[in-house]
């Protein structure tokens, strides 16, 4: 559907425009009183939330992709059904497949709280049941306002039961990763990618100074990124996931990854909703499963 019919059937005026960005790929513009959004068809992806007045809380690199095929490196990527490498081991590509494809156009409208919900979704096509052999709809709930939450749901519409492990894969903008920490996960089992899956505990706040790659497990519902630069505390809520990842690529990966500046690791940190690693979650035909994650900003 071109950009003049998605202003016609789903556009908001002043509010919800639906334009050609980068690489050509459908872009919507949301603006309220409370924040702005950019939000990318490809993918389904969030690419920037900025509460009035605020900086904006998702790094998003300046060497992205934007292209079919391709997922577009920050914002808040969606990993789905799977999270990590195939878990079959079948070469299927990492954090699975609707992180590099168009998403559909649902709903966009006005909540009475003056807010604005823009619905995503996809559904199984005999592509997708190539990849993956389950017929799903897939809707993604994008709501803009004095925080940014986004809520996966998850509908088996097939006849068998099938299991999947998920995530908001999210970029988050520090001011430099030196001076931020992750409050919310002390005390928690970790297992750490980065020393052959050990599995660990986390002692007081996360801290980075190396590459971090960890999916903790059994996890409250709050976590809270302290940011010391840019003087500003972003509050995580979620619900639905029984672990969250922390990741960091450091400097070596940072040069090696084409689509991140080689100095970005300094600016980037993902904290993760997920359900990953043992969270598998298993879903009856005709079920749902929701996952929750909530972000916005405290004045540090
Ligand atoms: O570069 P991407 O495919 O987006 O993945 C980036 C990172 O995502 C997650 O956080 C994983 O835990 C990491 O192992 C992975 O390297």
């Amino acid at each position: 559907m071109n950009n003049e019919q998605l202003n016609a059937d789903h556009g908001i005026a002043g509010q919800v425009e639906f334009s050609e960005g980068n690489g050509g790929l459908t872009m919507i513009q949301v603006s309220t009183p409370k924040a702005k959004a950019l939000i990318s068809i490809h993918a389904g992806q969030v690419l920037s939330y900025q509460p009035s007045g605020e900086e904006d809380i998702l790094f998003l690199s300046s060497k992205a992709y934007y292209q079919d095929g391709k997922a577009i490196k920050g914002g808040a990527p969606i990993c789905w059904p799977w999270f990590g490498p195939d878990p079959e081991g079948k070469g299927r590509p990492g954090h699975g497949f609707v992180r590099n494809r168009p998403w559909n156009v649902l709903s966009t409208e006005a909540t009475p709280d003056d807010d604005i919900k823009i619905t995503l979704g996809l559904t199984d096509t005999p592509e997708t049941r190539e990849i993956w052999p389950h017929a799903f709809e897939l809707t993604q709930e994008i709501v803009v306002g004095d925080s940014l939450n986004l809520t996966l749901i998850t509908r088996n519409t097939g006849s068998e039961l099938f299991s999947i492990t998920q995530a908001f894969h999210t970029y988050f903008k520090v001011g430099d990763i030196t001076q931020t920490s992750v409050m919310g996960l002390q005390d928690c089992i970790y297992i750490d990618k980065v020393n052959s899956s050990a599995e660990k505990k986390q002692e007081g706040v996360v801290t980075i100074a190396s590459e971090v790659d960890r999916i903790y497990h059994d996890v409250s519902n709050t976590m809270i990124i302290d940011d010391k630069a840019l003087n500003r505390c972003i509050q995580i809520l979620s619900q639905g996931n029984k672990t969250a990842v922390v990741w960091n690529p450091w400097k070596k990966i940072s040069a090696e990854m084409a689509d991140l500046e080689d100095a970005d690791y300094k600016r980037l940190l993902c904290v993760e909703t997920t359900n990953a690693a043992s969270d598998v979650i298993a879903i009856a035909p005709g079920q749902e499963f929701r996952l929750v994650a909530d972000y916005s900003v405290m004045k540090g």
